[in-house]
């Protein structure tokens, strides 16, 4: 597994041939909704291509996916977002071509964590942007260059990524490429409001109001210093949070 930028995982796994399989269920589900005129509901009001997988028989299969392989890395990789107490998923296809949607709007998902797989098959573009994780409140605040990123989708590879984490598919410019999307949600457990562990802006309006306090272990009272830590603190780092009088 790779960081390519931070809170973007990706890793090796699905096999060509399962790629395969799942691809030809996909296309099956397709042509009896063609010769059937059978009125499908859409991944998402951003897709006009693109069906859900829950709905014809793979919701088990997403569901031991999700608790089985996305809960263990997301309690370790997302757990400021409770990554580990995720109980629902949402599991679709998004499908682009020159005959299809070609590209996907800039974006934050419907879920805590998003796992997104190429399955195939050959095509050029699509890349995904991302700028930035933002709460609700911080949604449309503009990005910052380090938080820019693209990513090029390769088939069998996954993408793991924050929910809040803005983002966008670039055209695909010839081809047809298709990916297996699973927003995997919190919908049971309550979880902590503060999103200034990974909002860009409520830990800048946090920082404004908080000034860094040195904290040596040995000190009964530790001592203010200007200087100013580069990232949000997590635990174990040597520098700790006082309010500012
Ligand atoms: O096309 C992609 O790879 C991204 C799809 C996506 O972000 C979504 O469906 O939420
Ligand atoms: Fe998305």
């Amino acid at each position: 597994m790779s960081e390519p930028a931070p809170g973007i995982f990706t890793f090796e796994i699905f096999q060509p041939h399962f790629c395969e399989l799942l691809l030809s269920e996909v296309e099956n589900f397709e042509k009896w909704v063609n010769t059937t005129k059978f009125q499908v509901i859409r991944p998402s009001i951003l897709n006009k291509f693109g069906v859900v997988l829950d709905d014809f028989g793979l919701q088990t299969m997403l569901d031991k996916l999700m608790k089985g392989f996305i809960c263990p890395l997301s309690k370790a990789l997302f757990a400021e977002i409770g990554g580990s107490t995720l109980d629902f998923h949402h599991g679709f296809v998004v499908e682009y071509g020159t005959d299809k949607d070609t590209d996907l709007g800039f974006h934050v998902d419907d879920s805590e964590v998003t796992l997104n797989v190429c399955l195939g098959k050959q095509f050029s573009g699509g890349e995904l942007y991302f700028r930035g994780m933002r709460c609700d409140k911080h949604i449309n605040t503009k990005s910052h260059p380090k938080e820019s990123f693209d990513y090029f989708h390769t088939p069998g590879r996954a993408v793991l990524h924050h929910g809040r984490h803005r983002h966008g598919a670039r055209a695909t410019t010839s081809g047809h490429r298709v990916n297996l999307i699973l927003w995997c949600r919190r919908e049971m457990v309550k979880f902590k409001k503060d999103c200034s562990s990974w909002c860009a802006e409520c830990f800048e309006e946090k920082r404004k109001k908080l000034l860094p306090l040195d904290w040596d272990e040995t000190e009964e009272v530790p001592s203010r210093k200007e200087k100013e830590p580069a990232a949000p603190p997590t635990t174990g780092d040597k520098w700790k949070w006082g309010v500012r009088k």
